[in-house]
């Protein structure tokens, strides 16, 4: 392994080797925070600080992993949610990157964006001059990363077809998206079986904001095979005195000069000392979708009951910290093939390497529409419900509000080809994953009132909403009908979780008893919405009520994307980077 590869930057871990103030505090060292501090320290004038808990991932990590997978256990952090009662009590492990790169660093590399529809949505629910619709985030998607498309081979034998309009291919990000230079050879039946299901699109690169059946690339270096991740893109290698990051520090709260942020309160990982760091400019949040609002909740700025409960003096009373948080369902159904060992593989021989395929690249996203015929029956079943009905008892009435604003977007995508409900991941073998990628459910992360220092409380409130359940049920259906293509016919495949005789309020009972609530796609904490509409900030991230303070990360997405989120972050992170820079 290269160890080269890193430059090994300037990371500090002593609070006295730090200035007195910064420019910019940025909050986390994960995909947001290094991909800001690297575009705001870039011309030298301004001074960035970093705070981030964990520690770099270590030359041994690296070495044994490849480059690629990190398997050191302490790159993440250990916390459970509690009991979900609508999945037979199970507990979901809530799984985030903990180490400089954050969820990046060990995340699946798969590198999907949403569609047209769905980021048009996203302005949808922050008002009449949002620029957060597609034409508004396209060029963001564009700046983030530097693409190399598939080589010819690849090209020519899997069908693989890229956009180069929707692409970047300059010297303007280290974010490398590629695809490996080896296929699955048994792809080619399982890509002919999803080409022939009815109504399915084939565009020419769902990167360019369409559902259907396409090729994606993955969050990988073409050249080594490694991961390319935010600190490979926006941390090694640079060495610039405006550029700092501390290690192994807790970021507690933000300190304020009545709604104003002056800087922050933070400590040595473990330890209870007080220290703080001063802002001329801005803090900025971006801790990702768990702790983003546990820091803002301890800092003062969240429902104001639970802020009282805990005794926590409020600074500004805003709802929608911590409420409306989604996550992608999942769930694995098994088949195996009865006759023979599945489809033969493509007819010409491969020249690549099986190591350099770094994820699965090949799936078919789709509209509930395209899959179900009861996409209709759903939505109107959906749009009829109360807002406020499956949402926790207590619920603000402007986040019942947003919720109302979320439901009735929601309904017109469950009606529109063109928005992501189910991703059928495609990897050369039968059955696997089915995944829900939008969730009507709606959770919650509080802060623990007992102890708000330790791990806030995450409740995914999963399948509260029973058309997620509903939906669930068609993703099944959908992958049965898929099984039984006639592309697969001569391997004779079964079924065996949970099994085709297994329908109706029996597969109910068997989602409820193996779905996962969480695809490690944790989003919308702090969302991006009016305030009346339980949002948390506005629409250039500014935390509302406040000033001097911004959220840059997952957690301001105000809806899931149909789609991993990934990109999606580091696109809000550079368009985030233009509104700092036009507030200077
Ligand atoms: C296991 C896994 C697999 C995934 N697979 C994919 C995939 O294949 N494709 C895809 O597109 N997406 C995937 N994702 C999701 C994607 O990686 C995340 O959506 C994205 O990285 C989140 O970025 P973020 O900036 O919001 O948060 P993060 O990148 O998680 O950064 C938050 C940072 O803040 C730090 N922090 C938190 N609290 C504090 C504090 N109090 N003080 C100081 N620092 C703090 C954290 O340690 C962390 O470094 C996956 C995620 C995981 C965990």
């Amino acid at each position: 392994v290269d160890l080269t590869r890193f430059g090994y930057a300037n990371i500090l871990q002593r609070a006295s080797q730090l200035k007195d103030a910064y420019d910019y505090v940025i909050v986390g060292a994960g995909t947001a925070g290094l991909t800001l501090a690297d575009r705001l320290t870039a011309d030298g004038t301004h001074t960035v600080l970093v705070i981030e808990y964990c520690y770099p991932i270590s030359d041994e990590t690296l070495a044994a992993s490849d480059g690629r997978w990190f398997v050191d256990p302490g790159i993440s952090y250990n916390i459970t949610s509690p009991p979900q009662p609508f999945m037979n009590s199970r507990s979901q492990a809530v799984i985030i990157g903990c180490c400089v790169g954050g969820s990046s660093a060990i995340n699946g590399m798969v590198f999907l964006r949403g569609t047209k529809s769905e980021y048009d949505g996203w302005a949808e629910l922050g008002g009449p001059n949002s620029t957060w619709n597609w034409e508004g985030v396209l060029p963001y998607f564009k700046k983030a990363t530097h693409f190399n498309p598939p080589t010819e081979e690849m090209t020519q034998n899997f069908n693989v077809t890229w956009n180069p309009e929707v692409w970047a291919s300059n010297g303007e990000s280290r974010l490398e998206a590629s695809f490996p230079d080896y296929g699955i050879p048994a792809n080619d039946a399982f890509y002919k079986a999803a080409a022939n299901m009815p109504n399915m699109p084939i565009p020419i690169d769902g990167a360019s904001g369409k559902s259907g059946l396409f090729w994606h690339p993955t969050s990988m270096d073409n050249k080594k095979y490694w991961r390319s991740y935010s600190r490979t893109a926006h941390y090694d290698g640079i060495v610039r005195d405006n550029y700092d990051v501390i290690t192994m520090h807790k970021v507690k709260q933000v300190l304020f000069d009545g709604t104003t942020a002056t800087g922050v309160k933070f400590s040595v990982r473990g330890l209870n000392q007080t220290l703080t760091v001063k802002t001329r400019k801005e803090v900025i949040i971006s801790a990702g979708t768990i702790h983003t609002p546990q820091i803002l909740q301890n800092s003062g700025i969240g429902p104001k009951a639970l802020l009282e409960e805990a005794d926590i003096p409020v600074v500004v009373d805003l709802p929608g910290v911590g409420q409306n948080f989604q996550d992608h369902y999942w769930l694995t159904t098994g088949y195996n093939w009865t006759v023979g060992t599945g489809p033969p593989g493509f007819n010409k021989t491969q020249t690549g390497n099986l190591s350099t395929i770094a994820g699965p690249n090949l799936g078919a996203l789709i509209g509930l529409p395209t899959y179900s015929n009861n996409s209709e029956s759903i939505a109107s079943r959906y749009e009829s419900q109360d807002p406020a009905a499956y949402l926790p008892e207590s619920t603000h009435p402007t986040v019942i509000a947003g919720y109302a604003a979320f439901q009735k977007l929601h309904a017109k995508l469950l009606r529109d080809v063109n928005s992501n409900w189910l991703w059928l991941p495609l990897i050369g073998s039968p059955g696997g994953i089915v995944m829900s990628k939008h969730i009507l459910s709606s959770g919650t992360i509080k802060i623990n009132t007992t102890h708000p220092d330790s791990e806030p409380i995450v409740d995914y409130r999963a399948l509260s909403n029973p058309i997620d359940l509903d939906i669930m049920v068609e993703n099944i259906l959908y992958m049965r009908k898929f099984m039984q293509s006639s592309e697969f016919a001569a391997w004779k495949p079964v079924e065996t979780a949970p099994g085709i005789e297994v329908v109706g309020e029996e597969l109910r009972e068997w989602i409820r008893s193996v779905m996962w609530s969480s695809n490690f796609h944790p989003i919308g904490t702090a969302s991006k919405r009016p305030v009346e509409l339980g949002g948390v900030v506005d629409e250039e991230l500014r935390v509302h009520g406040t000033s001097g303070l911004r959220v840059v990360d997952a957690s301001v997405m105000p809806s899931l994307p149909g789609a991993t989120t990934q990109q999606s972050v580091y696109m809000i992170a550079e368009k985030a980077v233009d509104f700092i820079k036009a507030a200077q």
